[in-house]
Formats: structure tokens, C-alpha cells, sequence
């Protein structure tokens, strides 16, 4: 849906966005995530037209989207500061919406009203709290029926509830629609349920890029205890990522396929052998720590 290969954006002698690369497949949950200041929103905003890159080339479903209205009608964007018009309440700005997308479908919009309980059609949307008028974005976005949505930081300011509401509805909608999204986050937790691609961002960059099924049943952590106080080398067969010993319990993070590493080490008779599933969090601190990064500012 979005291929975006060395993208650079320049402010003044700043270099916002360093060669940007990265693939965001059709129906797929893109999780964009990095510490402050990476270039997230930035890389969100060329996706959606804001803004055009210096060099490089960023297509949606096969379009440049800079001044391209027809690529623009198939994408909505929430970004973290939300535009309302003036005195507008939510019917007004769905009426605006309605104009601009044809694709808006107005039963969606009643039913969703549902879910948003809080959220008060004749109530200018400006003065509701922050997290109201999120809600009422995502009302907006998602009656517009996009190929694409993308979300700056979508659940900063909403409480928990609100925040599974809106996963719920999201993901209905990818699974229903094949809608794609490309959310941006400082937080790898916030999206571990949801997304199915991740791509971290550092200093202009997309350091790295996985899809989650690639990544699950690719590393594993285990913990062993042998006879002695040595564990067996496997690292001419598997690549261990990270090893620490306490006492005789030896911890090992092995990239490898699990069935196979598991058969292999059982070979050698372990006192204890357990596996142990790793958190999203812990692949990418692992998958980054050879690389010359602060990872634990990367990962938060
Ligand atoms: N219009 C602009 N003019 C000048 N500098 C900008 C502009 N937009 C962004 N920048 C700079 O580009 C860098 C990347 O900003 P960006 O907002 O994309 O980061 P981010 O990863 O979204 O950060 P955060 O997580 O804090 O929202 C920052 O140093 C920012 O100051």
C-alpha cells in the first residue's frame, strides 16, 4: 500500500528525514515507532501529502500523493493536533466530510455514534475535552471508509476503555474492509497487540523493519540448567543473541527456528529447559543490540 524509498526532508540545516525507507503492505497494521523527534510525524506527513520530500520517492497504492487530490480521497489522517473548523460541531464536520469523501458512509457514522457515547453531535467539537474530540476523529476517519488511515500517537489523551474501543473498531474495520493503517507511537507496549508490522525510526531513519509473524517462532529465550556449569555451544548451528548466568540457570536468547532448536538441546539432556516467549519489546532489543544505538532510547 505505501513504499517509501529514501525519503529525505530537510529543514533549514536540519536533516528531518535521512534516506527513509520502508513498506507498508495492503491490509496490514504498520506500527511506526521512535523516541521523540525521530521524524515520525514527519514521515506521516509526506504519506499523507503535507508535506513533499526533497528527494526520494513515497507512492500510496501506486500514487505520488503531494497535490494529488484522487490518492488524498483514498487516505484519512488523524495527526496528534487535530483540525476543527471554528464553531463547528460534529454534524457540521461530518457534513464537511461527507463533501469531500465520497466514499463517506453516513449508516457507519449513526452506528459508530454508538460506541462514542460522550460524544455530542451539537456540541461545538472545540470546546470538548481532548480526548472527546479524539473520539470524535476517529468517528470522522472511520466513516470516511479509507484504504488507508493514518494515526499520529491515536490514543495519546484517551482513557483505557476509549483506547480498546478504538482498537476494537480499527481493526474490525482492517479485517472487514482491508483497510491499512500506519500508526505512529513512542510506544512499542501500546502496539504490540495490534500492529502486525513494526518499523522503528531513529534520527531520520527506518533502522529496522519486521512484519510480527516473521519475527514470532524467530527467537526465542530459554532457560537451561545443566549437570555442570557449562552449557553445550550451539552457536556454530544457532545464533545466540544474548547469554547470562545466574547460578547454574543460563539464560539464551537464540535466533532459530524453536522446534529445531528444542529438539537439539534436548540432545544434551538439560536438568531444566524452558522457553520462554519474548515480549515485542525484548525481540527488538535484542534484534538492535549489536547496532550502534542507544537502544533503550529507541525502545521506551
Ligand atoms: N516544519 C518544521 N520545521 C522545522 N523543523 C521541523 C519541522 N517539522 C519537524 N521538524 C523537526 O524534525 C524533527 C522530527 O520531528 P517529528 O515531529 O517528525 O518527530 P517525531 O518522531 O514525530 O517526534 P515526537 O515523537 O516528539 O512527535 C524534529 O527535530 C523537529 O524539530
Amino acid at each position: 500500500m505505501i513504499q517509501g524509498k529514501d525519503i529525505c526532508k530537510r529543514f533549514g540545516d536540519f536533516q528531518a528525514l535521512d534516506h527513509a525507507s520502508f513498506h507498508v503492505p495492503k491490509g496490514a497494521v504498520y506500527g511506526l515507532v521512535g523516541p521523540n523527534g525521530a521524524g515520525k510525524s514527519t514521515l506521516l506527513r509526506h504519506v499523507t501529502g503535507i508535506f513533499r520530500q526533497d528527494s526520494g520517492e513515497l507512492l500510496v497504492d501506486g500514487q505520488k500523493v503531494f497535490e494529488n487530490p484522487a490518492a488524498k480521497a483514498k487516505l484519512t489522517f488523524i495527526p496528534d493536533d487535530i483540525f476543527y473548523f471554528r464553531q463547528a460541531n460534529l454534524k457540521e464536520m461530518k457534513k464537511y466530510y461527507e463533501g469531500i469523501y465520497p466514499t463517506f458512509d453516513t449508516e457507519l457514522f449513526d452506528k459508530l455514534m454508538d460506541c462514542f457515547p460522550a460524544v455530542d453531535r451539537k456540541r461545538n467539537i472545540r470546546r470538548m475535552s481532548k480526548g472527546m474530540q479524539k473520539q470524535a476523529a476517529f468517528l470522522l476517519a472511520i466513516s470516511c471508509k479509507p484504504q488507508l488511515l493514518v494515526l499520529d500517537e491515536p490514543v495519546d489523551g484517551l482513557d483505557p476503555v476509549m483506547r480498546r474501543q478504538i482498537w476494537n473498531i480499527l481493526l474490525n474495520a482492517v479485517s472487514e474492509e482491508q483497510m491499512t493503517v500506519l500508526v505512529s507511537s513512542h510506544n512499542l507496549r501500546e502496539l504490540e497487540d495490534v500492529c502486525d508490522h513494526v518499523g522503528i525510526m531513529h534520527k531520520g531513519q527506518v533502522i529496522l523493519e519486521r512484519s510480527l509473524s516473521e519475527l514470532q517462532g524467530s527467537v526465542t529465550k530459554l532457560q537451561m540448567a545443566f549437570e555442570g556449569d557449562e552449557v553445550p555451544d550451539i552457536t556454530g548451528r544457532f545464533e545466540v543473541m544474548n547469554h547470562t548466568q545466574l547460578g547454574r540457570v543460563h539464560t539464551l536468547i537464540v535466533k532459530g527456528d524453536q522446534r529445531e532448536l528444542g529438539d537439539y538441546l534436548a540432545t544434551f539432556h538439560p536438568l531444566v529447559m524452558d522457553m520462554l516467549p519474548l515480549t515485542l519489546e525484548e525481540i527488538f532489543i535484542y534484534e538492535l543490540g549489536g547496532e550502534d544505538y542507544e537502544v533503550k532510547d529507541i525502545i521506551l
